[in-house]
């Protein structure tokens, strides 16, 4: 049972998704409450567990006496290779099946020597966490990872459907211009095109999966007694406003990479997040390029391509004639291995690197990045503004459309590779790292990165007050009642 002495400290339990891109800024979220005093209990599935032990060590799990890991199952038999699990199976396991092993958890630490839990904080998409706040009859805040603007567009799939807009008629309508109509109508965006919707709508299947649970979970979002968003006030302002009108308190305390940086404990910095090996000669490898030289590649954790699309890219590059450091994901060939063509490789091997993994945070903050290519998921897109690079966006899947669109005509930082084409990608490089249009860009993506300074910096910005009201008004208030 927990001492006199701990029973106040209050103690959130954390509850991620199980993909990389809501584990990291889950992760961060978790150490911001640890360094204002909670007691942490992180829950990952086993499956991420056995990943982050082999990526980062069999000591990186150990945590802290306050900063504790658990674990739980995800219904899923185990993959046999290390790759992002299929994300339609993933949400229906965790949906059906964790909201018991959750319970039992709970349970158990209620009875050990750590302070009772005050408070949970779920990812959006696992919304059974509600059921278990509730039985405890603790506060429950649901962390929703992407952008707000591709939040907002889950949230209006319940109305796309009830006007008859999706799902589309039959799969014609993916290429006969029907995702070129434009939607004015969506609180908080003036103008969006049905192709800018999160990529789950592109379906003619009236019982899609995916459609289905996102409109499950944003329904649930009703339910929380908080909604945090990893975006600050002065990007997303319009959006934010919006969600805030049609949803329990929104709470935007982005971009938490800023915020993560004021926290001064090694101990606590030292537990880090990747399934995947970091390979740290990229660093290295930056350190002897000339400022603003080099453009980034790397698609995230899920993206997977063709290899004529790996091809595409490779020649595109090699025809810019620019410095670039790409990171190939050992997965990212749907099923094959990666095979690049050994031409590519010979003609650039002098202004080239080729990683698997990196620290992407480390890489985009570095001054010999000039320019991003990315898949639009929200943590890259978040952490190349925090580094004041500008990208060419390929959105893949989710909402990284509507990232796309927002980095591309709203925030002036974006331009998308509409086919991946070495042609158009060798010219959207030149123009990214050479061109008017580039330079323009540059400077609006160094103006968004003073503002995410100014959102995160105490005691005034935007982020940085958010965080400290959340906590304040919703993860401890319960406490107070005690
Ligand atoms: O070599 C690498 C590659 C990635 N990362 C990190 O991995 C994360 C990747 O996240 P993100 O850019 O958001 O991409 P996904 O992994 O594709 O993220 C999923 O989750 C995001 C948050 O909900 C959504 O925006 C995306 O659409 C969804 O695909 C980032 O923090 C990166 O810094 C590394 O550290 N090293």
């Amino acid at each position: 049972m927990a001492s006199s002495a701990t029973i106040k400290k209050p103690h959130a339990v954390c509850v991620p998704h199980p993909t990389q891109g809501h584990i990291n800024p889950m992760l961060k979220l978790a150490k911001l409450l640890h360094f204002k005093g909670f007691h942490i209990t992180f829950v990952n599935t086993e499956y991420t567990h056995k990943r982050l032990l082999k990526s980062r060590g069999p000591d990186s799990l150990k945590g802290l006496s306050s900063f504790r890991f658990e674990t739980i199952p995800d219904g899923l038999p185990e993959p046999a290779v290390d790759a992002t699990q299929d994300i339609p199976s993933l949400c229906d396991s965790t949906r059906r099946t964790c909201l018991p092993h959750l319970n039992n958890l709970l349970a158990k630490i209620n009875s050990s020597d750590a302070p009772p839990v005050t408070c949970i904080v779920a990812d959006g998409v696992m919304s059974f966490t509600l059921d278990a706040a509730e039985e405890l009859g603790v506060p429950l805040a649901l962390f929703w990872t992407p952008s707000a603007c591709g939040f907002m567009c889950y949230v209006q799939f319940q109305q796309l459907i009830q006007k008859g807009i999706i799902p589309l008629k039959d799969s014609s309508s993916i290429t006969n211009g029907y995702l070129e109509t434009t939607i004015d109508w969506i609180p908080g965006i003036k103008e969006i095109r049905l192709r800018d919707f999160p990529s789950f709508i592109r379906t003619a299947d009236s019982e899609d999966f995916m459609i289905e649970f996102l409109q499950w979970e944003c329904g649930r979002a009703r339910e929380a007694s908080a909604i945090i968003l990893n975006t600050f006030d002065a990007m997303e302002h319009d959006v934010l406003e919006a969600l805030s009108s049609i949803l329990p308190p929104v709470y935007s305390i982005g971009p938490l990479n800023l915020l993560v940086k004021d926290i001064d404990d090694e101990d606590l910095n030292a537990i880090r997040s990747n399934l995947w090996k970091e390979e740290f000669e990229c660093v290295e490898w930056l350190d002897t390029r000339e400022p603003n030289s080099v453009v980034y590649v790397n698609f995230g954790s899920i993206t997977v391509m063709t290899s004529e699309q790996l091809n595409e890219f490779a020649w595109g590059l090699a025809n810019s004639n620019k410095s670039f450091l790409w990171v190939i994901r050992p997965d990212v060939v749907g099923g094959e291995n990666v095979v690049l063509p050994p031409e590519f490789v010979e003609q650039t091997k002098d202004r080239g690197l080729l990683s698997s993994w990196c620290s992407q945070e480390q890489v985009l903050a570095h001054p010999a990045v000039g320019g991003f290519l990315t898949h639009s998921g929200w943590n890259s897109t978040l952490e190349s503004v925090c580094g004041g690079v500008p990208m060419i966006c390929w959105p893949f899947f989710a909402e990284q459309q509507t990232n796309c669109r927002f980095c591309c005509r709203e925030w002036g930082i974006g331009l998308e590779i509409e086919d991946v084409k070495r042609d158009k990608i060798e010219s959207l490089v030149k123009e990214l790292m050479d061109g008017k249009k580039g330079r323009e860009m540059k400077e609006k993506a160094m103006q968004w990165k003073d503002l995410a300074v100014s959102a995160t910096s105490g005691p005034y910005g935007s982020s940085f007050l958010n965080l400290e009201n959340m906590i304040r008004e919703v993860l401890v208030r319960g406490n107070d009642k005690n």
